[in-house]
């Protein structure tokens, strides 16, 4: 579990993280998503006590980052994945920080089988290409077993192939009922692994939400239906709101298709359109347009 409260970080005159307070349960993925400059980066430095915050507190299990007896243990994290020695072997690289954290050798190999370097565990992190780096570090983050995992954008570099590793991984770790916090500053990176969402923008807590209440906040549907007036009274009843469009059609926020389509199923009422208008990562792009920082202006 990691606990933020009233945290803020200041660079110069620039607040890279303004009084952010939220939590990271276990036992689920916690996508923490935020445009470029958000301050997603300084938020986790500070969890790992690698930033000191000019005000606020973040704990994790119950601790700040140095009153923790064996750091390795409590909290994994992925942050560069560059940020290892080019000439040492992947497997000393290893060994080096297992060596320094009281982990024993057959550690190394276990994880390092776990992230798919068995086979190049002898070649030099060097020759690496980015996603076997990024799998070395995601290597480096589990190797003392930690219940908090902290990944900053981890599918940087890798193939399809890595991403869906690295997805399945995220979600069997969450399963463990480890805390596992991702960030990334796109929806779809996220929205297929992550249980909730944490959104910051300029520094700030924009939403703090279940990616199921997401979906259906950001959902916003177009139909066209033989019989709406049947139809319209139940989907205000299920919970959704209902605009008229043009020629006949008309637009439902807060309820999925699926669930549209159910009612007009329930009701006998035939639907000659149904079509989702808003992508999840137009939902996110909405919510944190005005926490942009640097937006191409069009010519
Ligand atoms: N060491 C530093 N010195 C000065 N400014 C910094 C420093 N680190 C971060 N910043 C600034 O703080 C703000 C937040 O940066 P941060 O890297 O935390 O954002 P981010 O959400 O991780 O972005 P990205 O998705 O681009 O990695 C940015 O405006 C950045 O320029």
């Amino acid at each position: 579990m990691i606990e933020i409260t009233g945290l803020t970080k200041r660079f110069g005159a620039k607040t890279a993280v303004d009084d952010l307070t939220f939590s990271v349960e276990p036992g689920r993925v916690t996508g923490f998503l935020g445009p470029n400059g958000a301050g997603k980066s300084t938020t986790m430095r500070m969890i790992l006590g690698l930033d000191r915050p000019d005000a606020g507190t973040v704990t994790v299990n119950g601790h700040d980052y140095v009153g923790l007896a064996r750091p390795m243990h409590e909290v994994g994290a992925l942050l560069d994945a560059r940020a290892v020695h080019k000439s040492r072997t992947a497997r000393d690289h290893l060994l080096c920080l297992a060596q320094t954290n009281a982990i024993p050798a057959r550690r190394v190999d276990e994880v390092l089988e776990l992230v798919g370097l068995a086979s190049v565990a002898r070649k030099r992190a060097g020759s690496f290409s980015l996603g076997m780096g990024q799998r070395l570090g995601i290597a480096v983050a589990l190797l003392g077993d930690p219940k908090v995992l902290l990944f900053d954008e981890p599918v940087n570099g890798l193939d399809p192939e890595g991403i869906k590793w690295i997805r399945e991984l995220m979600r069997g770790l969450a399963a463990e009922n480890r805390t596992v916090l991702v960030s990334s500053h796109l929806m779809s990176e996220v929205a297929q692994t992550a249980d909730h969402l944490v959104v910051i923008g300029k520094g700030r807590l924009i939403a703090d939400i279940g990616i199921g209440e997401f979906v259906r906040q950001g959902s916003n549907v177009l139909v066209r239906a033989d019989d709406a007036e049947r139809l319209v009274p139940r989907l205000v009843e299920a919970g959704g709101t209902v605009q008229s469009g043009t020629d006949g059609s008309f637009i439902v926020t807060g309820l999925e298709a699926r669930r549209i389509g159910e009612e007009a199923l329930a009701a006998g009422v035939v639907l000659t359109e149904l079509t989702p208008q808003r992508s999840l990562e137009q939902a996110y792009m909405d919510l944190t347009r005005d926490s942009v920082e640097f937006q191409a202006s069009v010519a």
